[in-house]
């Protein structure tokens, strides 16, 4: 097993007091960081703006639609980060999921030279074609409807875990040949997040307009691939993901010239279309 996360360690180097991070704690397991955050996302003791939960190992790790997100202790990177972007209408909070994706991808090509690119909505790939999922990402909404709401934004990178030991379709950076470190991916993962979560605050969520919607387009491979979209109530969708719009939608052009556009919310599975 690698060695531990320090907190105190991770505090000092994103710089006094944590970079724009109001607070950074590790544990040493709890069953899901999304969990934990959600549940501080209102009360008397409700987590501050820009809150980061790291755990060494979740027991009860989860992905979009309840799946089940797996971690090794002390060879994968699990934590949450608590935001109350008050600046943006909640309405617009949908790209959440794809911020950090761009933090994500951002911070792999900080650390190591390892290929990685997005597939839409939340996943990082790995890794040279065919590129294999190296992390995963959850936002959820939590707190009330009122100035108490919150995003909380999961995310699970393989980063040390040995080629055996991941799930099948799975990669890790240890498996792709580097191995940055976990703390060397944590912080450049939270200031690559911070940067863009500035910039989105910034243009009150005007992604357009903050050049976010452009840096997802070109790191996204999800765009110009023939995809099979499922939809709740088996619905299936077939053609090539020609964009992903300013409400983080991807739009999907089937044979006959009809486009559909998909919300992250709405999709059970993207897979690549059989040929
Ligand atoms: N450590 C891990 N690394 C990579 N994948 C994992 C890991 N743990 C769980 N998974 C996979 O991630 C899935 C959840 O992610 P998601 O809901 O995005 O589905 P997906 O299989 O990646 O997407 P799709 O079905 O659209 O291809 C789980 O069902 C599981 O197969
Ligand atoms: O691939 C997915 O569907 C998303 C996986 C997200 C996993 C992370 S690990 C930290 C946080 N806590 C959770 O329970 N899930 C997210």
């Amino acid at each position: 097993m690698a060695a531990p996360l320090d907190a105190d360690a991770l505090r000092r180097t994103l710089g006094p007091p944590s970079g724009p991070w109001a607070s950074i704690d590790v544990v040493t397991s709890t069953g899901s960081t999304n969990a934990d955050l959600l549940a501080r996302a209102t009360g008397p003791d409700a987590a501050p703006d820009r809150t980061v939960l790291v755990a060494e190992h979740q027991d009860a790790g989860r992905g979009r639609r309840d799946r089940v997100w797996e971690d090794r202790a002390g060879e994968g990177l699990t934590f949450s980060v608590l935001l109350r972007p008050r600046e943006i209408a909640p309405e617009r909070w949908g790209w959440a999921p794809l911020l950090a994706g761009l933090a994500l991808v951002g911070a792999v090509g900080e650390v190591s030279s390892v290929p990685a690119a997005l597939k839409w909505p939340n996943d990082l790939l790995l890794g040279a074609e065919p590129a294999a999922k190296g992390a995963g990402i959850l936002a959820e909404v939590g707190g009330g409807d009122g100035g108490d709401r919150a995003l909380v934004i999961g995310m699970g990178v393989n980063v040390a875990t040995p080629a055996a030991d991941l799930p099948a379709g799975a990669t890790s950076l240890v498996a792709e040949g580097v191995d940055p470190g976990r703390d060397v991916v944590l912080v450049a993962v939270l200031r690559a997040l911070a940067d863009l979560d500035r910039r989105w605050r910034d243009a009150h969520g005007d992604v357009v307009a903050a050049g976010i919607v452009d840096d997802y387009r070109a790191r996204c491979a999800t765009l110009g691939r023939e995809v099979a979209v499922t939809l709740p109530g088996d619905r299936r969708l077939e053609g090539r993901a020609v964009d992903v719009d300013r409400d983080g939608r991807l739009a999907v052009r089937a044979p006959d010239g009809d486009t559909t556009v998909v919300s992250a919310g709405d999709v059970v599975h993207v897979r690549p279309a059989a040929r």
